[in-house]
């Protein structure tokens, strides 16, 4: 699938496996939700722009690259995904951190708006969406919308485990933006809660329910 990275490495999918456990606390559940980013992180962002800058080692003077520009923003879909932004701000400290507020109707599933803030310039950041959970694919088509009517322009979408159902509508709405999964799951159940999925991910990361 074009633009679709499964990442599918043991260390992501030991700790998948540990996320669905219903017996998985609310501590370790946030833990493994921040490992898990910094691990995809590591990978999603193998093509971010190098610089080479001169650094003088005790040895001689040498043309080294350096990650080039201060240019990136972290976008978690609230609330599930702020557990996901501090695995990726220890890859990438000097990160700005922008929000979209959505919530999903219980029963149409449908996405809500409630808030968005971004850092600017957003149309010269490279833009990491995350959100642990791709389900329908409302919540995540909804956000890289606000983003693109924002000018948001190099847009990645990161999510932990996504339904087959959600993968297509975020691919079909915006066939330029790379995703990356952790997890690609069954199906989605009558509820649009993933199968077999970890349940509800934000109530989970912050012990609500
Ligand atoms: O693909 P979708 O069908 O849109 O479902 C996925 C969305 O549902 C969850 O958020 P939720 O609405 O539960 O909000 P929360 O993070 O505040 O719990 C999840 O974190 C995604 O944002
Ligand atoms: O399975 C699901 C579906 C939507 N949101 C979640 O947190 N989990
Ligand atoms: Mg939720």
């Amino acid at each position: 699938m074009d633009n679709v990275f499964i990442l599918d490495h043991p260390l992501i999918q030991h700790k998948i496996s540990r996320l669905r456990d219903e017996k998985t606390g609310t501590n370790e559940f946030r833990n493994l939700i921040e490992e898990i980013a910094m691990l995809m992180g590591y990978e999603a962002l193998r093509d971010l722009p190098l610089e080479d800058v001169e650094v003088k080692t005790p040895i001689e003077t040498c043309m080294t690259p350096f990650i080039s520009g201060k240019k990136m923003a972290i976008v978690p879909i609230l609330r599930a995904g702020l557990g996901m932004v501090n695995g990726i701000l220890a890859l990438v400290p000097s990160a700005k951190v922008g929000h979209i507020g959505l919530y999903r109707d219980p029963k149409t599933h449908e996405p809500h708006e409630y808030y968005c803030k971004l850092p600017e310039p957003i149309d010269l950041r490279t833009i990491v969406v995350v959100d642990p959970m791709l389900a329908t694919g409302g919540s995540g088509a909804e956000a890289v919308n606000f983003i693109k009517q924002h000018g948001g322009r190099h847009i990645k979408f990161m999510c932990i485990i996504a339904a087959p159902e959600g993968l297509k509508r975020l691919r079909e709405a915006h066939p330029d933006i790379q995703i990356y999964v952790g997890h690609l799951d069954r199906c989605l159940n009558e509820h649009a809660y993933i199968c077999p999925g970890l349940g509800d991910a934000g109530d989970r990361i912050f012990g609500t329910r």
